[in-house]
């Protein structure tokens, strides 16, 4: 399986434990009791429809056989004809037979579909209802619409084939019976056999199918995710990317299709062997048969009832439980199952946990985080958590990040620092999600966040770059821009922390007009980093976006971020940006190192590099 593919996959594991068809077996049976028990009337007008199935089976071969031993061998054509006529008669109702039973058939069908729309209805609302934008359950369209339809022909096949059979053969093996017993001696073990051997591939196959519903929704999820970021993706240029992940998804697809072709040929196999082993046995058993008493009516009857009730029976019940039975109990199981995992929903501050290069020393992300354990969405989760992170911006370039392990707890304040094009940015827009790494993955709060839609990954972290952005409107429309439900009194409280007052009077208080191009760039940063500072979001990325303020400004506004509960991670071009941080990472080519400003000092020769360039003056900026 290709990578995006296996991620693909993977998430729609977490869906629940539907690895074979035995837990789906046992989740759904309670279910089916149920609605087969309300459905008694139904069930029973049903099965006396298919007892007139299992009577016609019945006389076909006894009609056979009797008007050869009674009639054509015993010299009396008449009564040959009188019985073969009754075997006709009997084929012929079967017309208005199968009229009955899909009459009835409606009754189980229709409501099964109308359960079905209901509750994935109810599931899609109650996911959006708990999560949020965040919590928008794409794959329902998938559910309503084309995995219902599945469900609803699935079982209506299987309903038609499985009684067929049960009546047929009950009216075949009669049959035999009553023509010789020694007949079903010879034809049972070879038709049990192959039905219990077809049975085996039952469980693989309907773990393919399962893995094929899976991949058929990871690509619906891809393309609603991808047509819902096109202008990020372009403004990214992360296009291709996305466009090789849906290849990924779609050649993915192809391959479970193949896997399911791959089965079907193995069950139609069994299905050749168990259906001609049958007349086989027969033909080969004659002599004996005949030596027991066997008649050659009998014998004949009994090839009637192998060729013309209890084969095809068999075929069509094998071909339906291996296709429509398996795929009923996945379409089944995706809509009636355990609740898929919510979306993410923004995650407050939490307690600290210990982070990837804590310690005293320095440690590269990689050689420190080796102790991390598993991370579990929930409080406890870091903050930001990367795992051997591996990015290139092409298949032949150099990776700019290549391996790198990241831990950072949430309410710490962490900032980055490296030269000139060493991937600074880079870092900070595959925390932001904006950008997928080539390898490895990235956490946010515990989730990961490749391939999240924009509203989600707005949930959990916000990320104010260089050049900050505003719009035409009132100043108010600026600052609440990230959170509409902004109290007056924590706009006042922003404005005031990080030094807006004097720029928000300039420009008419809350409600005055903002023009872009007439702010200056440090004025615009102000008024980003304000909207930052009232977002929800637990984590604030800030990718240099302080370069345009004084100094003072910025220590004004990276304290006030600090003190802001949630977690910081500030791409630092200044000494004082980086003193101020808990923890500083310094990226140096492909390898990192972690620590404080006085570990650093002792242990990183390009952070001294760095301090001393910042310290020598103007314009202090790496
Ligand atoms: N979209 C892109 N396509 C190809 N290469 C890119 C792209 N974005 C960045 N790079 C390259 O990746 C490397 C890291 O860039 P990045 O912007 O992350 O560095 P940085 O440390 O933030 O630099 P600066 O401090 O100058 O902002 C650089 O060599 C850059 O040329």
């Amino acid at each position: 399986m290709t990578s995006a593919g296996y991620g693909a996959a993977r998430a729609l594991d977490a869906d629940g434990p539907r690895d074979d068809g035995t837990g789906a077996l046992s989740r759904l049976a309670p279910p089916a009791r149920r609605f087969l028990a309300r459905r008694k009337g139904v069930l029973a007008r049903l099965a006396l429809w298919s007892l007139a199935e299992s009577g016609q089976a019945f006389l076909v071969g006894y009609g056979v056989a009797r008007s050869v031993d009674e009639g054509f061998l015993a010299g009396d054509p008449r009564r040959g004809l009188l019985w073969l006529a009754v075997a006709l008669v009997a084929v012929l109702s079967g017309a208005p037979v199968v009229r009955g039973v899909f009459a009835q058939l409606a009754g189980l069908t229709e409501p099964l579909r109308d359960g079905l729309v209901r509750r994935a209805v109810d599931r899609s609302l109650d996911r959006a209802a708990r999560g949020g934008p965040g919590g928008t359950d794409r794959a329902a369209v998938s559910r309503l619409t084309n995995q219902v339809e599945i469900a609803r022909d699935s079982f209506a096949g299987l309903v038609l084939t499985l009684r067929s059979f049960v009546f047929t053969a009950a009216g075949a093996l009669l049959g035999l019976l009553s023509l010789n017993p020694a007949l079903l001696v010879v034809v049972l073990p070879p038709l049990t056999g192959g039905l219990a051997l077809f049975l085996c591939t039952l469980r693989p196959m309907a773990a393919a199918q399962r893995r094929a519903l899976a991949t058929d929704e990871a690509l619906g999820d891809h393309a609603a995710r991808s047509r819902a970021a096109l202008r990020d993706l372009t403004a990214c240029g992360t296009g291709p990317r996305a466009e090789r992940r849906g290849a990924d998804l779609v050649a993915d697809a192809a391959a479970q299709a193949r896997t399911l072709a791959g089965w079907a040929t193995v069950r139609t196999a069994a299905l050749g062997v168990s259906g001609q082993l049958p007349v086989l046995a027969l033909l080969v058993a004659v002599p004996w048969l005949r030596a027991r008493g066997v008649s050659a009516g009998a014998l004949l009857g009994a090839f009637t009832y192998l060729v013309q009730s209890l084969l095809p029976a068999l075929h069509t019940l094998m071909t339906a439980l291996g296709a429509a039975g398996a795929r009923l109990l996945v379409v089944l199981d995706r809509v009636l199952g355990p609740v898929p995992d919510a979306a993410p929903r923004a995650t407050g501050p939490s307690q600290a946990v210990s982070t990837a290069c804590h310690g005293r020393g320095c440690g590269t992300g990689a050689r420190a985080s080796a102790d991390v354990v598993r991370p579990v969405p929930g409080p406890a989760a870091p903050a930001v958590d990367l795992r051997s992170v591996t990015l290139s911006y092409g298949v032949r370039a150099e990776p700019v990040l290549d391996a790198l392990d990241l831990r950072v707890a949430p309410g710490e304040h962490l900032a980055v620092v490296g030269p000139s094009g060493i991937g600074k940015s880079t870092l900070t827009r595959l925390v932001a999600g904006t950008l997928a790494p080539s390898r490895g993955e990235v956490r946010v709060a515990g989730h990961l966040v490749t391939g999240r839609a924009a509203a989600e990954l707005s949930a959990l972290r916000v990320l104010v770059p260089q050049e900050a952005y505003v719009f035409s409107g009132t100043v108010g429309d600026n600052l609440a821009y990230l959170r509409t439900d902004v109290r007056r009194g924590e706009l006042d409280a922003a404005v005031r922390v990080l030094g807006l007052e004097l720029l928000v009077g300039r420009l008419g208080g809350l409600a005055g007009p903002v023009r872009p191009a007439e702010l200056s760039p440090g004025e615009r940063q102000l008024i980003a980093l304000a909207r930052a500072y009232l977002s929800p979001a637990p984590l604030l990325l800030l990718d240099e976006a302080t370069c345009h303020l004084d100094p003072a400004s910025e220590a004004r506004a990276e304290e006030a971020l600090t003190a802001r509960p949630g977690t910081l991670l500030v791409v630092a071009h200044r000494l004082s940006s980086a003193v101020r941080a808990d923890r500083i990472l310094v990226l140096d080519g492909v390898r990192a190192v972690c620590g404080t400003h006085e570990e650093l000092l002792g242990c990183s020769r390009l952070y001294r590099d760095l301090t001393g360039h910042w310290q020598a003056g103007p314009p202090q900026r790496v």
